[in-house]
Order: structure tokens, then C-alpha cells, then sequence
């Protein structure tokens, strides 16, 4: 039972967004499909991390599945079309942007996910598969239940993941292990996931919420600026352009609050020339 009374923050359809003391629940709420996305799932995800992200009291993202059978069994085999998903409930055919050509919504998810500068948890109980497989892999902790069982399916089902589902997952376990859980696409258990490094911890089913949410709390306790930059940081040099761009950005953030940046502001403003000379040429 865990101690922590959660809110509904917004109203969707295919998953429940819920905050409390500063950590956004996101629960994929399709367990009638092992909480299969689809790509109004991706969609609904995607808003409910952007409010998360912006909503200043949020320090924390938890992300799970509804029940204890699967954490997200990965796309919706049911709509996927020749060239990506199609999921239009009014024309299977089309995506919900209307065009008849499909797209891999969750390439934007996983970007998104990954340059959310507050630290996403998943909290596993069983499957983690396929696409979900990558979603908990992109998560920056992963909280296990002892029931959880983690894989790659692809080659199984005629698709694959090259990007962060490939390099990150190298990351984490080393490339001969990574190669194995691709190409042969066995199930590991939670304690085999634990001994490769891809989860943190491993607790009884009916922990995992009280456990998550007890890391949760603990982060929360810590300076959300050094957490951010720490993120940002684990990713620079394996996002490349992206990944610099992000630190840099977060530096001129910092920098705008010097005295220095705020004269050439000022100066501007007042019409004059910028009095830089007071400033040091830091070695
Ligand atoms: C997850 C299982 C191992 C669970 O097995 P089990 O507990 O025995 O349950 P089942 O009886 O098999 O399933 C119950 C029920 O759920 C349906 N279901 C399960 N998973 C899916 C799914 N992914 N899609 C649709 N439906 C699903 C299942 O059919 C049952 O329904 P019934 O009506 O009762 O028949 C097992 O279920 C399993 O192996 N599931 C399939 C796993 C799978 O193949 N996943 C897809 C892998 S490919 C993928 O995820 C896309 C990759 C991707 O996301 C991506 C990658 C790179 C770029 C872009 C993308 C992208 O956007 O998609």
C-alpha cells in the first residue's frame, strides 16, 4: 500500500496522467493489449510529459502500465500499416494527421523522453517488450517488479530499433549483450536485467509502487538545477549536435543571470555601448 494520494492532472483516453508531491504519473491504460501503444497513446503521452515538464512543480516522471502484466508490449500489432502505424478511428487506413502514409510516432516520444530535462523512472511489472522494451530503456532509472520479464521481439515480428533502442540499450548492458537481446530476442528476468545493469532494483510486485515513489522522494530532496544539468550531461557527447546544443544552452541560461550578460542586455536597451571592461577574462 503505498502513502501517497495521487490526483488525476489531465483527462485522456489511453493512459492516466496523475501528479503528487511533485512527481507526474504517466500509466499506459491499455492493459487489454499488454498496454500496446498506439499512436494516439504516443500522442497522449507526449502532451502529458509536456505538461509534466513545465509544470515547475514537478521535480519527478514516473512512467508504468496499468496492471501487474505488463509494464508496454509495444506497438499496436493490430494497426500497424506498410509504412509505420495507422491508427485513425474513423478510417484504419489513415494516421490521425489524415495522411494514408503511416509514421513511427514514437521516434518524437523518445527524443522528447530523452532531452525532458527532470528524471523519468519506470516503474516495470511484467512485459517490457519490443517498443516498450526501448520506452523503459530511455527511462533514466527503471524501478522493477520480481514478476517483470524484458525483451526485444523485432526480428520476431519484422521490425527493429536502430536508434536509442540500439545505442542506448549498448550503453547500458555493453554490445555483445545488446546483440544478444536483439538478435535472438529471448525473455530475461527481473534479477537477469538487474545483473546486466538495466534496472536498478528489483522489489516484490507489491512494492514497486511504494519503491518508485520512494526514489522518487529521494531525488526530490536534491537540487533539480545539478539534476537537469546531470541529465543533460549522461547524454552530451552520445546525442552528439543534439547533445551539446542541450548544454550549451543550459550554460547561456546560467549566463544570462550574470552580471556580464545583463550589461550587454542593458546596454542594448539603453541605447549605448556595452561596458565590458569590468569584467574578468576568466583563464
Ligand atoms: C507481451 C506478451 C509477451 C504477453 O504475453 P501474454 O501475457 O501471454 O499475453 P497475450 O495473451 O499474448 O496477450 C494478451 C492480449 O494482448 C494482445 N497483445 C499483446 N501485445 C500486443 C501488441 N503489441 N499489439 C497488439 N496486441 C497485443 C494479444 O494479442 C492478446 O489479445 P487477444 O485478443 O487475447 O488475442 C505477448 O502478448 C507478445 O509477445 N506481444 C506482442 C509483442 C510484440 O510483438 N510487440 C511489438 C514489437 S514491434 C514494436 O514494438 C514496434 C517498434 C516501435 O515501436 C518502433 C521502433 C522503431 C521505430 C518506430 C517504432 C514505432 O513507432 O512503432
Amino acid at each position: 500500500m503505498t502513502d501517497i494520494a495521487w490526483e488525476t492532472a489531465l483527462e485522456f483516453e489511453d493512459i492516466r496522467y496523475e501528479k503528487a508531491e511533485g512527481i507526474a504519473k504517466i500509466t499506459i491504460n491499455r492493459p487489454e493489449v499488454r498496454n500496446a501503444f498506439r499512436p494516439q497513446t504516443v500522442r497522449e503521452m507526449q502532451r502529458a510529459l509536456e505538461d509534466a515538464r513545465d509544470d515547475l512543480a514537478v521535480g519527478v516522471i514516473v512512467l508504468t502500465g496499468e496492471g501487474p502484466d505488463a509494464f508496454c508490449s509495444g506497438g499496436d500489432q493490430r494497426v500497424r500499416g506498410d509504412a509505420g502505424y495507422l491508427a485513425d478511428p474513423d478510417d484504419p487506413t489513415r494516421t490521425p494527421g489524415g495522411s494514408s502514409v503511416g509514421r513511427f510516432d514514437v521516434t518524437d516520444l523518445h527524443v522528447q523522453m530523452r532531452r525532458c530535462p527532470k528524471p523519468i523512472v519506470a516503474a516495470v511489472a511484467g512485459y517490457a517488450v519490443g517498443g516498450g522494451h526501448v520506452l523503459h530503456v530511455l527511462c533514466d532509472l527503471t524501478i522493477a517488479a520480481d514478476n517483470a520479464k524484458f525483451g526485444q521481439v523485432g526480428p520476431k515480428v519484422g521490425s527493429f530499433d536502430g536508434g536509442y533502442g540500439a545505442s542506448v540499450l549498448t550503453q547500458l548492458v555493453g554490445p555483445k549483450k545488446a546483440k544478444e537481446i536483439w538478435f535472438l530476442c529471448r525473455m530475461y528476468s527481473a534479477e537477469e536485467a538487474l545483473q546486466m545493469g538495466l534496472v536498478n532494483a528489483v522489489v516484490p510486485l507489491e512494492r514497486l509502487e511504494e519503491e518508485t515513489v520512494a526514489w522518487c522522494r529521494e531525488m526530490l530532496q536534491r537540487s533539480p538545477f545539478a539534476l537537469k544539468l546531470l541529465k543533460a550531461s549522461f547524454h552530451a557527447h552520445e546525442d552528439g549536435f543534439a547533445g551539446i546544443q542541450q548544454l550549451a544552452h543550459d550554460a547561456n541560461l546560467l549566463f544570462y543571470g550574470s552580471e556580464e550578460a545583463q550589461e550587454g542586455r542593458d546596454a542594448y536597451r539603453e541605447k549605448r555601448r556595452p561596458d565590458f571592461s569590468k569584467f574578468p577574462r576568466r583563464p
